[in-house]
């Protein structure tokens, strides 16, 4: 993506921002309000930017014909996801395949490989409605990984998740970033140290840090960060650092 920008009335919550994701499992950390959202809905395609170019798997997204193509070979788990409470779970995961255009007769086994993959097999005929928190969660990650896709979207995937369940999503994580691209806003640290092969961290809508987690953790060892751990260290110390190099730009530019 290219010089993308969002704003929503007089909030810019993306500036300019220039930025490549390839295959694996890439981790979007950034304090409370950063764009990080902003940023996954309009790569989902479900919010348009105000400014920039997104070329997402060979297509344009401001292309309603690349936008169409994409949205069949993608994932997307928002932060609060809508569903229906009296379907049940495979109702829902097959309702949202026949949105994603797959194959009438593909759907019905991979309704049941998805609802397999987030351990939910045996509540697949329960109403959606009966099912706890956490639960619903796993449904809506199963109702993203249906079509298989090639971009994978997922908007705090792990709250609401119990400790086991979160070690579990993790090890999925890395298998789908094996064959697709997949990116993950979370405030979790951890998860993205367990699970991601690289780290975005952005504030105020730009880019503050790219690495991989090692590095950041690298970085909670040397730099002057504060946290329990090494890479919350790392994390800090890198949006101080940011921080500190946009406030010099800004009196620079007075
Ligand atoms: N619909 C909206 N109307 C007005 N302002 C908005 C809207 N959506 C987001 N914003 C603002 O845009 C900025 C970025 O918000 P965004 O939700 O993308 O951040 P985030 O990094 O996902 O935050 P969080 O970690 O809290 O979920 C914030 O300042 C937010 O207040």
């Amino acid at each position: 993506m290219a010089g993308l920008h969002v704003r929503h009335r007089k909030t810019v919550a993306l500036d300019s921002l220039d930025l490549d994701f390839g295959p694996g499992v890439h981790g979007l950390l950034g304090p409370n309000g950063a764009g990080k959202t902003s940023l996954i809905r309009v790569l989902a395609t479900v919010a348009a930017p105000t400014g920039g170019r997104v070329e997402m798997l060979g297509e344009d997204i401001g292309d309603p014909r690349g936008r169409a193509a994409v949205r069949r070979r993608l994932g997307y788990l928002p932060q609060e996801f809508g569903y229906y409470p009296g379907f049940t779970v495979r109702e829902f995961v097959a309702y949202m395949a026949w949105l994603k255009e797959m194959p009438a007769a593909d759907t019905p086994a991979a309704v049941e490989r998805a609802v397999a993959r987030v351990g939910l097999a045996d509540r697949i005929d329960a109403k959606i409605k009966t099912l706890s928190g956490g639960m619903v969660r796993r449904v809506g990650i199963a109702q993203a990984i249906v079509n298989e896709p090639k971009v994978l979207f997922l908007d705090e995937p792990t709250a609401g998740l119990d400790p086991e369940q979160r070690v579990e999503f993790r090890e999925m994580l890395r298998e789908l970033g094996a064959t697709a691209t997949v990116l993950v806003s979370t405030h979790l640290v951890e998860d993205v140290a367990a699970a991601c092969t690289e780290v975005t961290l952005i504030a105020a809508g730009r880019l503050a840090y790219r690495g991989t987690p090692d590095s950041l953790t690298a970085l909670g060892t040397t730099a002057d960060g504060i946290g329990d751990n090494p890479i919350e260290r790392g994390y800090t110390a890198a949006l101080r650092a940011h921080r500190e190099s946009a406030a010099v730009r800004e009196v620079a530019a007075r």
